[in-house]
């Protein structure tokens, strides 16, 4: 079995791409673990979340196959400052980064006091129906506690990257980069605010997007510190606040709205998930989760209910599979189409 000796001794070749300099010498390993013939390692670079981490990726993957492992999991992490200095870092090109490019694009964060309430289900549809709607939408998948929107989707494939440029993977006519394409496992990672913010402007600097009307932004949940860095780092997004309706959920969404309030976010609305079931047979809503939350909520932030968005399941194309996505002619893909004309009125006007 592969040792950690040997793995080392594999890395010896491998440079920093950006600093063209031994990730050895740089002391870019911070962790190696072995265990059964899988190799995971945690390695600062000095520009994790481009393309060149994806190259880097691939030839690290390469040269540990070579060396004896069976499978490699990596994590990266920001090479600090002095190092990058004192290895001597290139001038950073012209900006092309969409943060730098006018008013074109509005920005949406899609945010959620806490986990599992469809903050994610609710970005990726709403994505897919601005894009129905013929506006062109990229989406950033940032939620670092799980990375679900290429599942939700029904993406297998990988951006596309040539030189220092990454091309996101188109679906359903919406531009889409997810930090689970930089993460070579699917293991949960521990994600500081700075990494996080650094990843998020390579995505808006290296990212090859397209003229965006709209860019979603799928943060993670919470109210915490992370959360805070990135609404800091986003002044001019605007924030839609997926809530249940639970009077519990309600109420800690309700923090996360304080905080955009806090970033001086314009809130454009309140979602509320899972609003209620609906039956086939009768049409008679029950309140499962509650009743009232988002309205609640909406108040408080005085703001307003975008919509309603009741359970339900979308239906499964096998030929095209997108676990999570609502057809157009679905019942709940028509209020996520509602949605989506309401926030293009909110934004235009
Ligand atoms: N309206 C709905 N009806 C039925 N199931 C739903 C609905 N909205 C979301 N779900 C399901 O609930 C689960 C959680 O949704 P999702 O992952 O979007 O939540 P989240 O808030 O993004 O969670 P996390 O932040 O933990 O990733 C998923 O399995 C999703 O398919």
């Amino acid at each position: 079995m592969i040792t950690e000796e040997q793995v080392l001794k594999a890395l010896e070749d491998v440079q920093d791409p950006h600093l063209h300099t031994s990730l050895i010498e740089l002391g870019s390993v911070k962790e190696v673990k072995i265990k059964n013939g899988l190799v995971s390692l945690k390695l600062a670079i000095a520009q994790p979340g481009t393309a060149e981490q994806m190259q880097l990726q691939q030839e690290i993957v390469s040269v540990l196959k070579t060396a004896g492992a069976d499978s490699v999991g990596l994590r990266f992490e920001q090479l600090p400052d002095d190092v990058v200095a004192k290895f001597g870092g290139e001038e950073e090109e012209e900006s092309r980064s969409l943060l730098d490019r006018g008013d074109k694009t509005t920005f949406i964060s899609v945010t959620s006091g806490k986990g599992g309430v469809g903050k994610s289900t609710v970005s990726v549809n709403l994505a897919v129906s601005l894009a129905r709607q013929g506006k062109k939408v990229g989406i950033i998948d940032a939620d670092i506690y799980g990375f679900s929107v290429p599942d939700m989707m029904g993406i297998d494939t990988r951006p596309r990257v040539e030189g220092e440029r990454i091309f996101p993977v188109e679906r359903f006519g919406v531009q889409v980069i997810s930090m689970g394409f930089f993460v070579e496992d699917n293991s949960p990672i521990i994600w500081r605010g700075p990494m996080l913010g650094k990843m998020l402007t390579n995505f808006f600097n290296e990212v090859e997007w397209d003229d965006l009307d709209y860019l979603i932004l799928d943060l993670p949940p919470g109210t915490g510190d992370v959360a805070l860095d990135i609404h800091s780092m986003l002044p001019q997004s605007k924030e839609i606040i997926v809530t249940t309706p639970h009077a519990t959920a309600a109420f800690v969404a309700a923090r996360a709205g304080a905080m955009a309030i806090k970033t001086q976010h314009e809130i454009l609305g309140v979602v509320e998930n899972m609003a209620y079931f609906e039956s086939k047979t009768t049409g008679e809503k029950e309140y499962v989760f509650g009743k009232g939350g988002g309205q609640k909520l909406a108040e408080e932030l005085k703001s307003e209910v975008l919509a309603q968005v009741p359970l339900g399941q979308p239906v499964i194309d096998e030929d095209d599979f997108a676990p999570s996505i609502y057809a157009e002619d679905h019942q709940i893909g028509k209020i996520y189409t509602e949605m989506a004309q309401e926030v293009i009125k909110r934004t235009t006007e």
